[in-house]
């Protein structure tokens, strides 16, 4: 099935109390809801917030609150979607426009994305449209400080939405937003008081089917821009391993988190073994510290860029783009890490890049 035709999915994320039930109840109203499967789920044996959210009707809302969707539960992620989208069906109701899942407050949004991305049912239905993270004003910049997982869900999002504005004064809101442009330098992010804001906000923040305004997903221009070392040879086998092994990674956080995010430029077409090989060395050495990765990439030999998107190890199949979507030819990789120097990225791409001969006889 082509990438437009499947169901779109927001994840709207957010600490504890950033106010998720709030905009949901405002969203669910909204037309551009209409059809939607809302799935909320709770921490805890007796869940609450699916009772605060109004039902547009009886299938619109899955509640799971057997345990949280990022640890314990993501099997039930697919049956409970599955159940609901064959009751509809049976039914002779629409079919399911969009799916938003609300995770719980302590939720680290990467698991969700991958069962998203690696269970077979949904995988074949649905798309990652966007993850949305909800930041709480008054509380945002010392949560951001104590809590890794506060860091996390703010990491990752495509959009910022800052919430309880009405609690905090211009100072506070600027300092919040300046954390958060640290964190995450290309979320857009947006102000909402007491969860007002169309949905139109929400949803539709994803790599827009067809590609059409690929540029605008990637943001790349919003990051630190890393190329590869021109002229410089390519890096032996025992310089990588050393690079790559845990003592040189840069000095954690007391949290244990160093979230940054750059983009990495590639100014030539790329052989596609070259792009396999390296990503999936990458991948393999340090997905789990790899967040995110977004990119429009020129492949040598053919006309349309490719687009990536992949969530710690594991990518979503290509989308191909209009020719429009690369102008420039350059393939552009954002990532977003945990602990993962620039150079690692880059000087493992050189690695492969280099030509045959100047390379040690096998990968590290
Ligand atoms: N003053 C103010 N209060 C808000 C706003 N948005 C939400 N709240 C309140 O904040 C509290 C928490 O909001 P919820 O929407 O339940 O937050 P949540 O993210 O769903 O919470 P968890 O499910 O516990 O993670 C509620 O009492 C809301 O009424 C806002 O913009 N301003």
């Amino acid at each position: 099935m082509h990438d437009a035709d499947l169901t779109p999915v927001t994840v709207l994320t957010g600490f504890l109390g950033s106010g998720k039930t709030t905009l949901l109840n405002h969203l669910v109203r909204q037309p551009a809801m209409r059809d939607a499967l809302v799935v909320i789920n709770e921490f805890g044996d007796i869940g609450l917030d699916h009772r605060l959210v109004a039902k547009g009707d009886e299938h619109s809302v899955v509640e799971m609150s057997s345990g949280c969707l990022c640890c314990t539960i993501r099997g039930d992620l697919s049956r409970s979607v599955q159940q609901a989208w064959e009751a509809i069906e049976r039914d002779g109701g629409r079919p399911i426009s969009r799916m938003l899942i609300e995770t719980t407050g302590l939720a680290d949004p990467a698991p969700i994305l991958h069962t998203l991305m690696t269970d077979h049912w949904l995988a074949h239905r649905f798309r990652l449209d966007g993850v949305v993270c909800l930041v709480d004003a008054a509380n945002g910049v010392s949560t951001l400080n104590a809590h890794r997982e506060s860091q996390r869900q703010a990491a990752i999002a495509d959009r910022l939405l800052l919430t309880k504005t009405d609690l905090v004064d211009e100072e506070q809101l600027s300092r919040l937003a300046c954390q958060l442009a640290t964190i995450n330098p290309a979320a857009e992010q947006l102000q909402v008081c007491h969860g007002e804001l169309a949905a139109e906000h929400v949803i539709g923040g994803g790599l827009p089917a067809q590609g059409r305004r690929a540029d605008h997903w990637l943001r790349a221009a919003s990051y630190s821009q890393v190329s590869p070392a021109a002229g410089i040879s390519p890096p032996t086998q025992g310089a990588l391993v050393s690079m790559m092994a845990p003592a040189s990674y840069p000095t954690l956080t007391r949290h244990g988190e160093q979230i940054r995010s750059f983009c990495f430029t590639v100014e030539h077409p790329i052989e596609p073994e070259v792009l396999e090989d390296w990503l999936d060395l990458l991948m393999s050495l340090l997905g789990e510290k790899i967040l995110r990765v977004k990119a429009i990439v020129k492949i040598a030999g053919r006309e349309q860029p490719l687009a990536l998107h992949g969530v710690q190890n594991i990518f979503h199949p290509p989308v191909t783009l209009p020719a429009e979507a690369c102008p420039d030819g350059v393939s552009r990789f954002v990532f977003i890490t945990n602990g993962v120097a620039p150079e690692a990225v880059t000087r493992l791409f050189d690695y492969f890049q280099a030509p045959q001969a100047e390379q040690s006889p096998t990968p590290p």
